[in-house]
């Protein structure tokens, strides 16, 4: 990657003040689309970083009714289980639309469905993205059946069935392609270990080029806001 294509990163005193720029950064993005249109699309990161920035982002004034929101990924589970994405973004966000991506009885199909409503989601306003220490984001894993095609930029804007190492059930992921099509993209990125691997991600070195971030931190290039706290 030349320097001049590298995302922007972001190091941020803390957490919680991490949480609150990116909340303030996403709700302007927001209110910016609904000045524009009658509605606008955000795809959310799972996991635990971004569940400070959900609190913030739902103290911001703004007419939630009108925003449509997905988890950038899903585990195979009930949406009311203790590890499904969708879960946190009902409860932080109730007001909001949100799509689950459990759009049929079987992951395959679900995901096919999800990723084709996704897909009409035009403009997808904002996109955050989370990161985990083993270079997966959304759910596309090191070494999963399928990731060539999952992380294809040119592929056609879709989801796809997702599989991490260590879990026995399935998960829904948007593949790269969709992700892209944010108009601000952004990944947020919390600790020690996880910044370490990002910088080996980003100067394209050692075992971290062929890991999925390093496929989005070279598609997205500088559109990508890389937001860390310690
Ligand atoms: O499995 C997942 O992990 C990543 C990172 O999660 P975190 O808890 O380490 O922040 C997340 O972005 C993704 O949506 C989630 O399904």
């Amino acid at each position: 990657m030349s320097p001049i294509d590298l995302p922007r990163l972001h190091c941020h005193a803390d957490r919680p003040s991490c949480a609150r720029a990116l909340a303030q950064e996403l709700a302007e993005r927001l209110r910016a689309a609904l000045s524009a249109r009658s509605r606008a699309h955000l795809l959310l990161a799972g996991g635990q970083s971004p569940q400070a920035l959900l609190g913030e982002l739902a103290r911001a004034p703004l007419d939630w009714t009108r925003v449509d929101i997905s988890p950038s990924d899903e585990r195979w589970v009930p949406v009311e289980a203790p590890q499904s994405n969708l879960r946190l973004l009902r409860e932080a966000l109730p007001q909001a639309r949100l799509l689950d991506p459990r759009q049929a009885p079987q992951p395959a199909a679900a995901a096919q469905a999800w990723g084709a409503q996704l897909a009409e989601w035009q403009p997808l306003d904002a996109v955050l993205l989370g990161m985990g220490e083993d270079g997966h984001f959304a759910s596309l894993f090191p070494g999963m059946p399928g990731l060539a095609a999952a992380l294809d930029p040119a592929a056609a804007p879709g989801a796809l069935c997702g599989l991490a190492a260590d879990e026995p059930r399935q998960r829904l992921s948007a593949n790269l392609s969709l992700l892209l099509r944010g108009e601000w993209l952004g990944l947020l990125v919390f600790g020690a270990a996880k910044r370490r691997l990002l910088e080996d991600a980003l100067a394209d070195a050692g075992d971290a080029r062929e890991l999925p971030i390093g496929a989005l931190l070279r598609q997205a290039g500088r559109r990508l806001q890389i937001h860390w706290a310690p």
